[in-house]
């Protein structure tokens, strides 16, 4: 399995900030070891300095062949930092990106098109093994290059794969995003409650409860959400008279959802320009 693979020729990290950080410490938490791990970042952490000190590779010099090249800086530092893995093999590596808004036309005007390029969007919640990440790959990444990326950021979560690179906009607004998006009405919810008249302490805990019970019963129930919602949901009672205010058509989550979501799309279709 992919983990096998890169214990034996190594994954190089481009940029480990939050996005890198939580995959690497979902992968360190299954199995690879962390002196198969490189790290290129001029501002490592001081929980990258202590893993240097367990074998993991930091700033140091990079392994010829290594199975993957996980490409994780801003994308606005996407083209001073690239040169840094210009000397890695175009062959036998995959190089997978998980910047915002940067097209795999782009990695291939500087990799090459004969490089296996994969372009990713993960999301935070990889770093408790409860991400999701959405792949497309370049013509040069075949099933094997594919399949190594799938299986490899499986490990911190769920995959789905693109039917085409032109989704990625929107997935990046819904799921690369999302996160904030859930943990803006987490805070919400929380000041909410504080404003009804309890301590912020336990506002915070019935918030963060809250959100994460509803979201592990919308993973596992069979029911829609839809059907969730309404289980929830007493005729004349206290979650109709809030619905009502959510679900105001003109000022309700819906309309707000959208505009949220569309510029997140927009400014990653800004960021490709
Ligand atoms: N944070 C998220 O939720 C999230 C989700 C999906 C995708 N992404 C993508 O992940 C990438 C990183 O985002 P982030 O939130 O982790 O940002 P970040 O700023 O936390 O991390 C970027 C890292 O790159 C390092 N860096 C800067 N210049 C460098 C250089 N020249 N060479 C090597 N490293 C360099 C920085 O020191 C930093 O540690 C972005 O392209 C972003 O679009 C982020
Ligand atoms: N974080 C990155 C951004 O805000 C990409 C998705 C989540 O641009």
């Amino acid at each position: 399995m992919s983990l096998d693979i890169i214990n034996q020729r190594g994954l190089v990290l481009l940029g480990c900030g939050k996005m890198g950080s939580a995959m690497l410490e979902g992968w360190l938490a299954r199995g690879v070891a962390p002196s198969s791990v490189s790290i290129i970042d001029p501002y490592p952490s001081a929980r990258l300095e202590s893993l240097a000190e367990q074998g993991l590779q930091l700033n140091a010099a990079l392994p010829d062949n290594p199975a993957i090249c996980i490409l994780a800086v801003k994308p606005q530092m996407m083209q001073d930092a690239l040169p840094q893995i210009s000397d890695i093999a175009r062959g036998g590596t995959i190089f997978l990106s998980i910047a915002a808004g940067t097209s795999i036309g782009y990695f291939e005007s500087v990799l090459g098109r004969k490089a296996a390029i994969v372009r990713a969007m993960p999301n935070t919640p990889a770093a408790v093994g409860r991400g999701i990440t959405a792949i497309v790959g370049n013509g040069a990444a075949g099933a094997d290059a594919l399949d190594l990326a799938d299986e490899l950021l499986q490990a911190v979560g769920q995959t789905v794969r693109l039917q085409g690179e032109d989704q990625m906009d929107a997935v990046t607004a819904v799921s690369g995003s999302g996160p904030a998006y859930v943990f803006h009405m987490i805070e919400a919810l929380a000041a909410a409650g504080v404003a009804e008249g309890l301590p912020a302490d336990l506002a915070m805990q019935l918030a963060k409860a809250t959100v994460g019970g509803a979201g592990a019963l919308a993973e596992e129930a069979t029911e829609m959400p839809d059907a969730l919602r309404v289980n929830v949901t007493s005729k004349g009672g206290t979650t109709a008279a809030a619905l009502d205010v959510l679900m105001n058509d003109a000022t309700g989550l819906a309309p707000l959802m959208r505009r949220a979501v569309k510029a997140a799309a927009d400014r990653s279709r800004e960021l490709g320009e």
